[in-house]
């Protein structure tokens, strides 16, 4: 296995602010270079805050986390910071400047597409922004490009046709991604490693296809589902639906399938029946 390109241990994070509690506690992690990593977990769950840590704009109050330093990796967050008096071309010009060993203005231009190059970037909408943040992003060749929630102000033609170019782009250098999004159309497909948050916590953390293959979704009678572990389960009348954890075969009178991604990820946020809120 190569080496990672975030490691983080004992991780956790609590901000300045009286009474606040801990945004991330207790992570360990170590994501693989060259994947597509999907962020996920609800509001609050600690997503930007694992991100801004591993950009090294924030500083972990315990633990540790070690990525790529900030000339190797490329951030962009839903704000982006862009000079409102510059236009595009004075933008990437300024990139360029800024990564002058680094800069890649083919791969900048493949991402800026339509946009003209002397428009001024305040008169730019939110999408047009997002295409010129993503371009800089990717014109400094980044080793990890890290994008919270980049594209939720994209119309879905241009989401879908940004993600492309950027993980076409990844998937030539080798860049890894690791990408926070409410969307998960948007992630199914996209990402191959999926690392879910919530609570502070890191609840899985693993490839999506294993970790699709080691859960099972079941229904049928009501019975005892030992040896396996029960991530989610309801009952209707008789009947049983629940997602599992694989100990060994599933044997019993259930129809099995393997469950979506999505189905996963609802299944291990959504409190189990009957235990407490
Ligand atoms: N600058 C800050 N000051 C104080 N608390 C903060 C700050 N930023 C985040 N928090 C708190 O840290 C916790 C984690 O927030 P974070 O933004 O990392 O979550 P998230 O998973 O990215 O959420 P969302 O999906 O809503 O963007 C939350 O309880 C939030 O209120």
């Amino acid at each position: 296995m190569t080496d990672p390109v975030i490691e983080a241990d004992g991780l956790g994070m609590r901000y300045r602010r009286r009474g606040g509690g801990w945004a991330l506690k207790d992570c360990t992690l170590a994501l693989p270079a060259g994947r597509v990593v999907a962020v996920v977990g609800p509001n609050g769950a600690g997503k930007s805050t694992l991100l801004g840590l591993a950009a090294g704009l924030l500083r972990p109050t315990e633990g540790r986390i070690t990525a790529p330093t900030r000339d190797r990796l490329a951030y962009v967050a839903q704000d982006k910071p862009l000079y409102g008096q510059l236009t595009v071309a004075e933008t990437l010009r300024l990139g360029h400047e800024l990564n002058p060993d680094r800069w890649d203005p083919a791969a900048a231009e493949r991402i800026t597409g339509p946009l003209p190059g002397n428009a001024r970037v305040r008169t730019l909408s939110g999408g047009q922004r997002t295409r010129l943040a993503l371009a800089l992003a990717l014109g400094k060749r980044p080793e990890l490009l890290l994008l919270d929630e980049p594209m939720a102000d994209l119309d879905p033609l241009a989401r879908r046709e940004l993600m492309g170019a950027l993980l076409a782009d990844a998937a030539e250098r080798g860049t890894t991604v690791a990408m926070s999004s409410h969307i998960l159309t948007e992630l199914e497909g996209s990402c191959d490693h999926l690392l879910l948050v919530q609570d502070g916590r890191i609840r899985l953390d693993g490839a999506i296809d294993d970790l699709l293959a080691a859960h099972t979704l079941l229904t049928g009678p009501i019975a005892d589902l030992a040896p396996h572990t029960v991530v989610d389960s309801r009952t209707t009348g008789r009947q049983l639906t629940a997602l599992v954890r694989r100990e060994g075969p599933v044997e019993g009178p259930w129809e099995t399938a393997e469950p979506s991604l999505e189905e996963l990820l609802l299944a291990h946020l959504r409190p189990t029946e009957g235990a407490p809120a």
